[in-house]
């Protein structure tokens, strides 16, 4: 799915209505009944349901009491509460008319600040995607007692406060919803861990807009979801033997941390590869033959630590990094690995990561379309300076991407992959489950075995390999729970979840 900003749905909004030749009203009415829909289906209320509605002066508000006069001819009895303002869209304005006078409609106040019992159920359509500014007065006191109501807040589209698809001053009022309710596609600001606290679950609900100007318009961000990548994963050909699918080389493990290598290298080997050879120190040897059966071990001369690397000859990729620790020799393996690739992909994790941002020299060494994972701190030691916000170290990744023609994936709860030309791709499965050691080191492993297949463009391997990667979390987690899910458990389900994508 694209994410569009603030600005280019609005023009979705008027292209939907040239293309369809509908009213901007009919458009209103189609939102506002999927809203209604959805609340009635989700939440099951019971006819008793106090059903507050809080209106502001543009479309949003006009969605609201949309969704008034539906929830009332449903059997509900909505009260609806204004905000005042010297000026209202016209579609507000109509929606004002229609609603039937039995719903009670009052104007806000400081003094008329309405009680809202604990069961009481607030949607805010106070403001959308038309919101310019940040909220103060009346629209920011009405903001904090909505906040601490106890009452269950839905905020249609956007939760009011919020930029859509911009950082806004730090402290500015914006409504804590508990649902978010928005239209046809999600917006940027959902998927930034520092608005977690004011989006709530969030759902996009269709409502018909049109596809052709979607499908035309250039976008800097995507949201991946299921339909985005099914049958993306081609299947494997009756004739096909090892050889096709590559065989990979991992670089991992030291001492203490050869748990790092055993799970990077059976998330690969559960993850298509042909043949896996892993690097270890020789410390290692026996560890890897015993816990991965099916992968070849050359163990490194030096106990501890890889300190040499292998003829690079046989494989079709290199993965480095899970549990190598930071050695100066190793250092030196990452630098003739990086300056021998010869066009085989990369795949640059952990300690490999880290590196990189001690030897910085190292960076432009780095070979173009080369993969690298970090976690957020990962990447703020490869930037080497702190972002001061969700939105900042979004445009970090884009230039770092761009700069070093690379793909970056930023873990976290909506993992963004950072591409060579720019767009940013949002993944959408996984849990907090997957908060936990070893996982990365799993991502690590699948995203090496993707990269080995050369049936796969390099952006197709990362969006599988990521996607893959939660969905095993999220299909692991539901036979495990989240506090009791390992990185163990998420190989179990890696298979399955590239099955989901396999297709054509
Ligand atoms: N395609 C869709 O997704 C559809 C969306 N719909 C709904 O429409 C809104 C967007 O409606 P819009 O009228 O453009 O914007 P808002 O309702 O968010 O608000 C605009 C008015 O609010 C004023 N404003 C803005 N910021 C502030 C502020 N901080 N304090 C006070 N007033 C503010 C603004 O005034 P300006 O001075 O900035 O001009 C406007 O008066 C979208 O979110 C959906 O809910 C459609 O219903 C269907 C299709
Ligand atoms: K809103």
């Amino acid at each position: 799915m694209k994410i569009l900003t603030a600005h280019q749905t609005h023009a979705l909004d008027q292209a939907t209505l040239q293309a369809q030749g509908i009213s901007s009203d009919a458009l209103m009415e189609r939102a506002a009944t999927a809203c209604t829909t959805w609340l009635l289906d989700q939440l099951q209320p019971a006819f008793t349901t106090p059903f507050h509605i809080f209106c502001g002066p543009g479309n949003n508000g006009g969605d609201g009491l949309a969704i008034a006069r539906q929830l009332h001819a449903a059997g509900y009895t909505p009260q609806v509460w204004l905000l005042p303002a010297t000026k209202h869209s016209p579609d507000f304005l109509l929606n004002r008319q229609r609603l039937p006078p039995q719903i009670s409609c009052t104007e806000l106040s400081a003094r008329t600040m309405p009680a809202l019992p604990p069961e009481a159920v607030a949607l805010d359509a106070l403001f959308g995607t038309g919101l310019s500014r940040p909220l103060v007065g009346l629209a920011a006191d009405i903001v904090a007692h909505l906040n601490q109501s106890g009452a269950t807040l839905l905020a249609v589209d956007v939760p009011s406060g919020l930029f859509a698809d911009s950082s806004q001053p730090a402290g500015s009022p914006v409504v804590q919803a508990r649902y978010t309710l928005s239209f046809e596609l999600p917006k940027l600001a959902f998927l930034l861990p520092q608005n977690a606290g004011f989006v709530g679950d969030w759902t996009v609900l269709p409502i018909g807009l049109d596809a052709d100007f979607i499908h035309k318009e250039a976008v800097d961000n995507h949201f991946v979801d299921a339909g985005f990548l099914r049958g993306r994963l081609p299947q494997r050909g009756k004739f096909s033997h090892k050889g096709t699918f590559g065989h990979a080389l991992l670089l991992a493990g030291s001492y203490g941390k050869m748990g790092a290598a055993v799970l990077a290298a059976r998330a690969c080997l559960h993850s298509g590869i042909g043949l896996l050879t892993v690097r270890v120190p020789a410390v290692g040897y026996d560890i890897l033959q015993i816990s991965a059966p099916e992968a070849m071990v050359l163990p490194d001369p030096a106990r501890e630590f890889v300190t040499e690397l292998p003829e690079l000859k046989p494989y079709a990729a290199v993965g480095m990094g899970p549990g190598l620790g930071q050695e100066a020799s190793t250092a030196e393996v990452l630098r003739q690995l990086l300056q021998n690739a010869s066009g085989r992909p990369l795949v640059l994790d952990a300690d490999a990561l880290n590196l990189l941002a001690t030897h910085r020299e190292l960076l432009e060494l780095l070979p173009p379309n080369s993969l690298l994972t970090p976690h957020p701190k990962e990447f703020e030691r490869l930037t080497g300076e702190p972002a001061p916000g969700d939105y900042h170290r979004l445009e970090q990744l884009r230039n770092f991407c761009t700069q070093y023609r690379c793909y970056c994936v930023l873990k976290g709860a909506y993992t963004a992959l950072g591409t060579p030309d720019g767009p940013v791709y949002f993944n959408s499965t996984g849990n907090p489950g997957m908060a936990s050691g070893g996982s990365g080191d799993v991502l690590t492993g699948v995203l090496l075995a993707l990269r080995a297949d050369k049936r796969l463009s390099p952006l197709d391997a990362a969006l599988l390999g990521i996607f893959a990667h939660g969905r095993a979390g999220d299909l692991a987690a539901a036979e495990t729970g989240q506090a009791g899910l390992t990185a163990s458990d998420l190989i179990r389900y890696i298979g399955p979840a590239l099955q989901e994508l396999t297709g054509g």
